[in-house]
């Protein structure tokens, strides 16, 4: 017998171990930006692999110059000049100075760099090769030696520089790129369908007649799915009929990884979700969590597919899905981000007596002016309310026994997004 009304913690976690290996995939690297590296990155070489300038200026010997002021300024004679890119030819000797733009590799016998502007040959006046055999006057010098960019300096060899599981963002790819990596192994993107049930539903592009709503759960976990990395496909609006219901599953699990389900998993005399499920020999692995919104959601496994059916309920789905969906989607491509854990914030206002189930208050959490995380829930709650979800980047965690909780209480918090950066009421 599967479980039922077991705790957000414990539901997370059976998906989680209920997910199956990520597989891999190569893609070229301008088409891996948001994928999830799938293997370590180790540096084959240091960064930079060879000692350089940061300025454009002069390369000269520290001890040659370290008396130069503005009063009592050092002449060298310049020996040539090394561009970025190009290899010097000549080793320094006693006075003598090479003139190296930025990037360009030290010459032998360098250690120290002046910037133009520290010279008398300034950048502006042109002066190239015609220039070697001048004289350039410092008048100005570091506090020692050492100010060029050396071997290793950014990154060493050997050192791991990006573990599998990383979300490979731009300061990524630049990482990639330093080390070759035209193409790189990523994880595979989860396959998923979404399928809304109900008599009641239209297509988006349909009037509703008296009776009717659109079907707003379908478009909005796709979209979800989409952000989180899967390849999503929406399916056909399904009657509350279970051979429809059945052969739509099956037809769905044959093609997808992840099959997502709304509506139809409570009580009601149409609410046939778990029982098709199991129909189909699906393994149920649990209905009904112990929280508001989203109790009736029911997980089941087939094969090594998974089917989600979440609550019709548009916020009830919406949650249940980012509480939920989104580990599973996420462990799928290999990261290990999937669990958020609650923050503690304080309240700003009183919240009324707790139901006999956990509840996820939907909230607005913020920095306050003293730096600290506030939150407040939002005035309307019902399962079925949609439009204050746009608002809500929180949910209040009040647990099922707990009495009323106040203004100024200590609450668990989990973030769905950043908090606000302007302050709410407190
Ligand atoms: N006797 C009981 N009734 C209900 C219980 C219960 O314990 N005993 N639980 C309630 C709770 S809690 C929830 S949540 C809902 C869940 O119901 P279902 O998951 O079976 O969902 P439906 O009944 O199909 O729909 C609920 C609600 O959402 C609207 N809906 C459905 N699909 C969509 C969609 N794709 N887009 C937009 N809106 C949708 C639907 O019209 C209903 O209004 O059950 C309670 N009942
Ligand atoms: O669990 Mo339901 O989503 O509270 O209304």
């Amino acid at each position: 017998m599967y479980k039922q009304y077991i705790s957000v913690d414990e539901a997370l976690q059976e998906i989680i171990n209920h997910t199956p290996r990520a597989n891999t995939e190569i893609v070229p690297l301008d088409q891996a930006v948001g994928r999830v590296l799938a293997r370590d990155v180790v540096a084959d070489t240091p960064v930079p692999s060879f000692a350089k300038s940061p300025l454009d200026g002069f390369a000269v010997r520290f001890e040659d110059v370290k008396t130069a002021t503005k009063e009592n300024p050092v002449a060298l004679t310049v020996v040539e000049e090394i561009p970025a890119g190009h290899l010097p030819k000549v080793t320094l000797t006693l006075g003598q100075a090479a003139r190296i733009m930025t990037g360009a590799p030290l010459p032998e016998g360098a250690d120290t760099i002046i910037k133009f502007e520290d010279t008398s040959l300034v950048m502006s006046e042109k002066q190239h090769y015609e220039a070697c055999g001048d004289k350039v006057t410092i008048f100005n010098v570091p506090k020692s030696a050492g100010n060029y960019a050396e071997i290793g300096e950014d990154i060493n060899k050997g050192d791991v520089i990006l573990n599998a599981g990383c979300v490979i963002e731009p300061a990524v790819i630049a990482v990639l790129a330093t080390f070759g990596y035209a193409h790189v192994a990523v994880y595979t993107r989860p396959s998923a369908i979404v399928f809304a049930s109900g008599d009641e539903l239209v297509n988006v592009d349909d009037d509703p007649m008296p009776g009717k709503i659109r079907n707003s759960n379908s478009p909005s976990i796709a979209a979800q799915l989409q952000l989180w990395g899967a390849n999503v496909d929406v399916g056909k609006i399904v009657q509350d009929q279970e051979e429809i219901i059945a052969a739509t599953l099956i037809h769905a699990l044959q093609r997808y990884q992840l099959v997502v389900t709304t509506g139809g998993v409570s009580v009601g005399d149409y609410d046939v979700m778990k029982d098709v499920f199991q129909k189909i020999g699906a393994e149920i692995i649990f209905w009904r969590v112990n929280m508001r919104p989203g109790t009736p959601m029911v997980v089941a496994k087939w094969d090594d597919k998974l089917i989600i059916g979440l609550s019709g309920n548009p916020s009830a789905a919406y949650i249940s899905c980012e509480l939920f969906v989104r580990a599973y989607v996420y462990k799928m491509q290999g990261r290990f981000d999937f669990w958020r854990e609650p923050v503690t914030a304080t309240l700003v206002e009183d919240v009324g007596k707790a139901v006999n189930q956990d509840r996820y208050l939907r909230a607005v959490a913020n920095i306050n002016q003293a730096g600290n995380l506030v939150v407040k829930p939002l005035a309307k709650q019902k399962s079925g309310i949609l439009g204050n979800m746009i608002d809500a980047n929180a949910l209040v965690y009040v647990p099922a026994d707990d009495n009323k909780i106040y203004k100024g209480d200590q609450v668990k918090v989990i973030l769905l997004k950043a908090p606000k950066g302007e302050s709410v009421n407190d």
